[in-house]
């Protein structure tokens, strides 16, 4: 395959002026009450996107996406290293980029293209056809400072798919589109990946990124910590959430022990066996039940819990969940270790994989630990059908009259 994005070890520093403290201040008495701070937006990047490719870029709000993609876009100037790009590009960054405020949206798609490199016949050709995808007509002669953010968005998004563009850049501007819109760019989006164009977009939707993209790549302080296929990628950075989640609640529990010391009890072994008797991570068959056993250490003994086991798919979406409230039972908490086990029978899933989350709470509401991957089994399927749930699926021709 060849390449049309090229990265290698790119940085980027970024100034930022902030406040000095209040011993700066005395000390620099008179001066200014600014003080200039230097850090890297991004380091040591390196990223080969190939032609045809879409590619997902994830992470933390402030993780340098945005900074990578206008990079990409050639707004910005790397500090270290380069980027090079084969083909011609189109990009959507963040609103206010792009176009300039005081012209109407007609000047703005004609200026827009020109940068571009498009010729002033070409874009005539495609005039209509831009201000017909981007819905505006009736604002077309106004100035686009007053434009809303979404007719902002509309009018850029048609312009850049009709440059006829090697690459589209996008960033998360798409979110701004009411639903029927975002719908149109998501279908325009699959029409480009079917062209063999190439796409990469940020976005904070990871729904979006395991349906579109072949890729993910996901950004932490300005690099890169993981680049796999989406599901792989996506799946490693909620695991990373909910490890900063937990990090969150212990050191929450370790300031309110003293009131509530069960806040601090943990899961510490929670297994699933199939009904065949295997554990680990079992393939069950379409009417096969499991069985998940947990293990909890408490420091304190206490008898207000609730605890809730679930199934979801990898990317997160609940397909099962129960708590002990609902099935009636009480659960009481010792001090030291408790064990547990709930049965779930056939679920009536169809082929996949599947996780197991194991929660516990108090009866207030409190939650005390809540393990989001405690285990996983797949599901055997016929490959008869696809989604979560199975059918017997039955087909026949009714007769007429
Ligand atoms: N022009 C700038 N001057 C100073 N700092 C900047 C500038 N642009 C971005 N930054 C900083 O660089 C870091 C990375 O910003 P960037 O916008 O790339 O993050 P992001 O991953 O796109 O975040 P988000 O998900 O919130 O959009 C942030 O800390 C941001 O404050």
């Amino acid at each position: 395959m060849t390449s049309v994005i090229e990265i290698a070890d790119l940085s980027k520093k970024f100034t930022v002026r902030k406040e000095k403290s209040l011993k700066e201040r005395i000390v620099n008495f008179g001066r200014s009450q600014l003080h200039k701070e230097e850090f890297w937006a991004l380091q040591d990047v390196s990223l080969t996107i190939e032609a045809g490719t879409t590619i997902g870029l994830v992470g933390h709000n402030g993780s340098g996406k945005s900074t990578l993609l206008k990079m990409i876009g050639g707004i910005l100037q790397p500090d270290t290293g380069s980027v090079s790009l084969r083909g011609r590009l189109a990009a959507l960054l963040e609103l206010g980029a792009g176009f300039h405020p005081d012209l109407t949206g007609r000047e703005n798609v004609y200026l827009n293209a020109s940068i571009l490199g498009i010729s002033r016949q070409e874009i005539d050709k495609y005039f209509d056809a831009i201000v017909d995808f981007s819905g505006i007509e009736e604002f077309i002669d106004t100035q686009v400072k007053f434009y809303s953010s979404g007719m902002y968005v509309r009018l850029a998004f048609a312009v850049a798919i009709h440059v006829d563009p090697d690459i589209l850049l996008v960033d998360e501007v798409l979110a701004v589109g009411d639903e029927p819109f975002q719908r149109k760019c998501l279908e325009r989006i699959r029409q480009f990946q079917a062209e063999g164009r190439t796409i990469v977009l940020v976005t904070h939707g990871l729904d979006q990124v395991n349906e579109f993209c072949d890729r993910a790549v996901v950004l932490d302080h300005g690099r890169i910590v993981s680049d796999d296929e989406p599901l792989t990628a996506l799946q490693k950075l909620r695991a990373d959430w909910e490890e900063e989640r937990q990090e969150e609640r212990s050191r929450l529990a370790a300031e309110q022990a003293e009131d509530r010391p069960e806040l601090a009890a943990r899961f510490e072994g929670i297994a699933l066996w199939a009904d065949s008797g295997h554990g680990g991570e079992p393939e069950l068959g379409p009417d096969e039940g499991v069985e998940v056993t947990m293990q909890l250490a408490s420091p304190v003994a206490f008898d207000d819990a609730v605890i809730s086991v679930g199934v979801t798919t990898p990317m997160g979406h609940p397909v099962y969940s129960t708590t002990t409230t609902l099935l009636g039972t009480k659960v009481f908490v010792r001090r030291g270790t408790n064990k547990w086990a709930i049965h779930l029978s056939a679920m009536g899933l169809n082929e996949g994989d599947y996780l197991v989350t194991c929660g516990i709470g108090t009866a207030d509401g409190a939650e005390v630990h809540f393990v989001p991957a405690a285990c996983r089994f797949s599901v055997r399927g016929d490959g008869r059908s696809l989604g979560i749930i199975r059918a017997d699926a039955r087909w026949r021709e009714v007769p007429l009259g």
